[in-house]
């Protein structure tokens, strides 16, 4: 599982730039690479300040090194950090004497006194400790989307889900499929029992208790995907509509030039902006009309591009223009294009800006706004969220991503086809059983701890059924 060869192979890392960076390396056996380091022996889990030594015995920098011996460290593996001043050039320094040491043999056999030591892939302390079982996969997968985080409160939601706060609530359902399938097992085995038996059990309104859980937690991990993943918004519409200043005032910074000549805006300019703690990525577009000039009929296309990615569109419209022919022709030439798109009209927001120099539209046809003054837009941020599917206050949402949203959105189809088996016009039992038995490796996924063999287990645990 390690993909190596050899499985006591350590890795080493040297991370950071700034006031102190680190030297990290995971393996067995690591202690001949820290008397060749150190110069000593360190006591467990112990800083020590000390030179670290480079072959000729002269110190490469003095530093702090810790040793946590396995199993109690991040990877589970033996951990040694070298805690040095963060300057690149050190810390190469630093690991190439560690590589250096650990390819050294001893003189009367020949034989290395280390495991290999190499340069650890991305993520590889992490895959570790997920191997030994310091993390599950969600943890895992919650270190990563923390460093990641482009928000406040999509870091803390990481932090939340590290800490195991989704593996929590995946396990505390997993529990519930448990015992479920413990008890339709057992029935499977009293053929004349059936359903009748399960129903007397209370099989069945536990199978309905954990489906209306489910439905809890999808609801929580969608959101958690959406402060992971953001939602991609593109402005769009005619020249002159004010779409570069919307995404300016929306940004809170001068990114896009704007002008009073229509055609100002060539190419894309994407910003991610935050609402609420919701990363909002906001593509401002070339203004969408008919051109014979070359440039901006590739920027045109390039518009439209985005618009067929894009998640929302606000289609800007001109409250100062709305009455002349022209204009509105070319409002609704868009609307045809954007009509034959997928699915648009759940997508599109139809926004009307500069009303600070015309009277507003009445608010069934749009959010009416001026990007100039500022008026309408906390509106147009909370009908932004809103489209998003963003409900919750971010403190009790944790981090999730696409892959455990259909994780569990698959958990929910088995679930339903269980309830269908279960129910009369089917009482089909073993359909029962192997529904809820594909809804429980749905589920294991999540946290990457199915297997066949926990819930062989469980069963053999809590039943004795004699055979
Ligand atoms: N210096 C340093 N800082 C760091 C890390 C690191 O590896 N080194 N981490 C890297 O991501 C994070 C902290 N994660 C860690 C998780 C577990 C253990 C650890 O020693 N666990 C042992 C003992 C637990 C205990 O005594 O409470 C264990 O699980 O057995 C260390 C760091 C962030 N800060
Ligand atoms: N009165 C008023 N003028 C605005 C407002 N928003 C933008 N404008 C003006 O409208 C003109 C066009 O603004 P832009 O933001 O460049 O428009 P655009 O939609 O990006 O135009 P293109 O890039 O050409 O497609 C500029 O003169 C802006 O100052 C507004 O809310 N009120
Ligand atoms: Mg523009």
């Amino acid at each position: 599982m390690l993909h190596d060869e050899d499985p006591i192979v350590a890795i080493a890392t040297a991370n950071g730039r700034g006031a102190i960076g680190i030297v990290r390396l995971s393996g067995d056996r690591l202690e001949p690479l820290i008397q060749a380091i150190c110069g000593r022996t360190l006591e467990p889990r112990r800083a020590t300040h000390g030179p670290f030594l480079d072959a000729d015995g002269s110190a490469i920098d003095q530093g702090l090194a810790i040793h946590f011996p396995a199993p109690h460290s991040y990877t589970g593996e033996s951990v040694l950090e070298l805690q040095a001043h963060g300057g690149p050039v050190v810390l190469q320094l630093l690991l190439a004497r560690c590589l250096a040491a650990a390819a050294d043999v001893e003189p009367t056999t020949g034989k290395p006194r280390l495991p290999r030591l190499r340069i650890a892939r991305p993520g590889e302390f992490t895959e570790r400790a997920f191997l030994n079982d310091k993390l599950d996969l969600a943890q895992a997968e919650a270190v990563g989307d923390l460093i990641d985080a482009s928000t406040e409160a999509a870091a803390r939601s990481a932090t939340r889900a590290l800490a195991g706060a989704f593996s929590d609530e995946v396990n505390a359902l997993r529990d519930r499929l448990v015992d479920l399938r413990m008890l339709v097992e057992a029935t499977l085995d009293f053929p004349d029992e059936e359903i009748d038996f399960l129903e007397r059990a209370g099989a069945l309104q536990r199978l309905a208790a954990a489906r209306g859980q489910l439905a809890r937690v999808l609801a929580r991990a969608r959101q958690g995907a959406l402060l992971r993943d953001g939602m991609r918004v593109v402005l769009a519409g005619q020249p002159n509509v004010g779409k570069s200043s919307l995404l300016n005032a929306l940004a809170g910074a001068e990114l896009a030039i704007v002008t009073d000549v229509p055609g100002t805006t060539r190419d894309k300019v994407a910003e991610t902006i935050q609402i609420e703690g919701v990363p909002i990525h906001v593509v401002d577009t070339a203004g969408l009309r008919e051109s014979s000039d070359t440039v901006e009929r590739i920027g045109i296309a390039r518009s439209w591009e985005a618009v067929e990615d894009a998640d929302a569109i606000v289609f800007l419209h001109d409250l100062t223009r709305l009455g002349h022919a022209d204009y509105a022709a070319g409002d609704a030439a868009i609307a045809a294009r954007l009509a034959e798109g997928r699915a648009d009209a759940a997508r599109v927001l139809h926004v009307f800006n500069k009303a600070d120099a015309a009277p507003a539209v009445e608010t069934a046809r749009g959010l009416s706004i001026s990007a100039a003054s500022g008026e309408g837009l906390a509106e147009l941020r909370q009908a932004l969220l809103e489209r998003a599917g963003w409900q919750a206050a971010p403190e009790g949402v944790f981090i999730a991503r696409a892959r455990h949203v259909h994780a569990l959105q698959r958990t929910a189809a088995h679930l339903d086809a269980a309830a269908q088996h279960a129910s009369a016009g089917d009482r089909a039992l073993e359909l029962l059983a192997e529904e809820l038995r594909l809804a429980h490796d749905a589920l294991g996924e999540i946290t990457g701890a199915f297997s066949a063999d926990d819930l062989l287990g469980v069963i053999f645990a809590g039943f004795c059924i004699g055979k």
